[in-house]
């Protein structure tokens, strides 16, 4: 499922739901046929019982009821009018239901494609994104669309068939006025056109002004403790009420152009019935049509302005469909990470496994090349270390281990197979990433840890004790169902990275990458951590990206980051003795 959402998609959308597209349709016709006829009975009684003109109505109903008094025709077409617009009325019904009901689907269609686009989105067009254009484009954009599908499915074949029927009729009564009044209705849609591409720029600006408000919205309230301690609300919450002033703005030019737009299309096609209804009178006076097929004429004529107008409307809304069709194609459009086959599994049956990169080169943008030809290996069990200065590539070598940037030169071997022969979701499965600054949910600590995964609460005690949270977490009074807050803002700095590592042991890795993972905690509680995961590192390889020589002391070989390339390796002795271990790499 990939490439661009076009019309043609929404029609193959449309037509893929056949069954409630035929039944919206059928129950559209007979709606539309039964009340065809009606402004056509009433105004026969006139010629054929007021002007006493008797004709095949009046001749048919006393056949059949065997009377001939006035008050049995009237009673009888009353009654035939009733049924007719009653029985229309339940066709009606059911048509807006399905034609809802594809509505609806092609919403969840729609959206379950982009959601499905954006799970494999590559890293590199996710750091493109801002949360609050997402936001809109899949909840407004979206309803956009939809609507206009369920608008196209309810009007375009029921009011061409109820124009081609009201056309016919009119022929038939008045040929001379009734080509008059199809000959205008070209102009009727060239109209709605012009509206119609005037109001579709002005939606997508309304758009575009909700965008921009959404997303400042929420990296205010994501980053609110920073905007704070910055003293910054004034300016970031100035900004925003500029934005909302902007949407003011946008939203008044839409909502009056769009109404203007709507009122300009009923004054048309009202004038158009008022010129049509003096030539109606003029045609009784100058030639042989009836008082009552001139009224049943203008009654036809006060119909017809109904699928011209949801025609009119159709147009109207194609032409702002449009904006949200290419906004919706931005996030579709966006590049996903590349599928690689799962081939072969390094990971099935043992406790661990090797990692190596081999002459990885690699740059986040064009020209800027940020990892030279590196390669390094930690063989299975054995713990390696990753120093350097900041900035001199050693996250992002973490970050390409586990496929996170797919566009570099080199290979990445686990257990010696190529990573494009593991496949990505094998990988993320078994090696974990501790980042440098773990991310948390809302949620409860039981949910953090297992992220939704099946797990008993022995088995996460455990991991807490490992941790050493568990004595923290047993004091609280709704133990593993408290909720720890945004991003576990209710923890302390040091208890969120312990409730990171507990999450890394429950999710058993047979390989581990601490990205700077315990660099909150001071360094007594981050050595006395690192001795009790030794068991659960015991035998796993390891990876350790970190500034502290007593972390990396513990690794059995050490390679020297610098400028992205690999200066020095050696065991911690050896690059000790040389002088290339640093208490502080950054300064100077
Ligand atoms: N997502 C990104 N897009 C563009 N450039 C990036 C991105 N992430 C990192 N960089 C750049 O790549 C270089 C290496 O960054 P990296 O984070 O790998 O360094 P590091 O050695 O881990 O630093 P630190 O020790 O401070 O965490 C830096 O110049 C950084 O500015």
């Amino acid at each position: 499922m990939t490439g661009t959402y076009s019309f043609k998609t929404l029609y193959e959308q449309i037509k893929s739901q056949k069954h409630d597209f035929w039944r919206t349709n059928v129950y559209g016709i007979l709606a539309t046929l039964l009340l065809l006829p009606i402004p056509m009975l009433i105004p026969l009684l006139i010629d054929e019982v007021l002007l006493e003109h008797p004709g095949k109505m009046t001749e048919t109903i006393s056949a059949f009821f065997g009377s001939s008094e006035t008050w049995v025709y009237i009673a009888v077409i009353l009654v035939m009018v009733l049924v007719l617009r009653f029985t229309a009325f339940f066709f009606n019904n059911q048509k807006t239901f399905y034609a809802i009901k594809i509505t609806q689907k092609i919403s969840y269609l729609l959206r379950h494609r982009i959601l499905h686009h954006l799970e494999r989105v590559s890293l590199s067009e996710y750091e493109t994104l801002k949360s609050g254009g997402i936001a809109s484009k899949t909840v407004q954009d979206v309803e956009s669309v939809s609507g206009f599908a369920g608008q196209m499915v309810t009007t375009l074949l029921s009011a061409l068939l109820m124009l081609a029927g009201i056309a016919a009729v009119m022929l038939w009564m008045n040929w001379v006025l009734a080509l008059l009044v199809f000959m205008l209705n070209p102009l009727f849609l060239a109209f709605s056109r012009i509206l119609g591409r005037k109001t579709g720029e002005l939606l997508r600006r309304q758009h575009e002004a909700y965008e921009l408000y959404h997303e400042l919205l929420n990296e205010t309230l994501e980053l609110f403790i920073q905007v704070r301690a910055s003293n910054q609300e004034r300016s970031f919450f100035g900004l925003l009420q500029n934005r909302a002033k902007a949407i003011e703005k946008a939203s008044l030019d839409y909502g009056y152009k769009a109404s203007v737009a709507q009122n300009s299309s009923t004054l048309l096609t009202n004038t158009v019935v008022d010129i049509f209804r003096a030539l109606g009178i003029a045609a009784v006076a100058y030639s042989d049509l009836s008082i009552g097929m001139m009224i049943a004429f203008l009654f036809y004529l006060s119909t017809l302005v109904q699928p011209i107008q949801q025609l009119m409307g159709l147009v109207i809304s194609y032409q702002s469909t449009k904006p949200a069709l290419e906004r919706i194609n931005t996030l579709l459009s966006l590049g996903q990470e590349p599928h690689y086959p799962h081939e072969k599994d390094p990971f099935k049956n043992v406790k661990t496994t090797s990692v190596a990169l081999k002459e990885i080169g690699f740059a986040y943008k064009e020209g800027k090349t940020v990892l030279h030809n590196v390669s390094l290996k930690a063989e299975a069990g054995q713990k390696i270390a990753l120093i350097g200065p900041s900035g001199s590539g050693k996250t992002t070598i973490a970050q390409i281990m586990v496929g996170f940037y797919p566009s570099h030169s080199g290979e990445i071997l686990y257990g010696d197979m190529p990573i494009k022969q593991i496949g990505l979701p094998v990988v993320r499965e078994n090696v974990a990433l501790m980042l440098q600054q773990a991310l948390f949910f809302n949620d409860t600590i039981r949910m953090n840890l297992t992220l939704s995964r099946a797990r008993s609460d022995e088995e996460i005690y455990e991991a807490l004790k490992a941790a050493q949270l568990e004595t923290f977490v047993r004091q609280l009074e709704k133990g593993l169902e408290t909720p720890i807050g945004k991003n576990g803002i209710r923890l302390s700095g040091g208890q969120r990275q312990r409730l990171a590592i507990a999450r890394l042991i429950l999710s058993d890795p047979k390989i581990v990458i601490f990205d700077e993972a315990t660099s909150a905690l001071d360094n007594a509680t981050e050595f006395h951590l690192y001795e009790t995961l030794a068991p659960f590192l015991e035998g796993r390889t390891t990876i350790i990206i970190a500034h502290r020589t007593t972390t990396i002391r513990q690794a059995d070989h050490i390679y020297l980051i610098e400028e992205g390339r690999v200066k020095a390796e050696g065991s911690y002795d050896s690059l000790q003795e040389r002088g290339l271990i640093k208490e502080d790499f950054d300064k100077p």
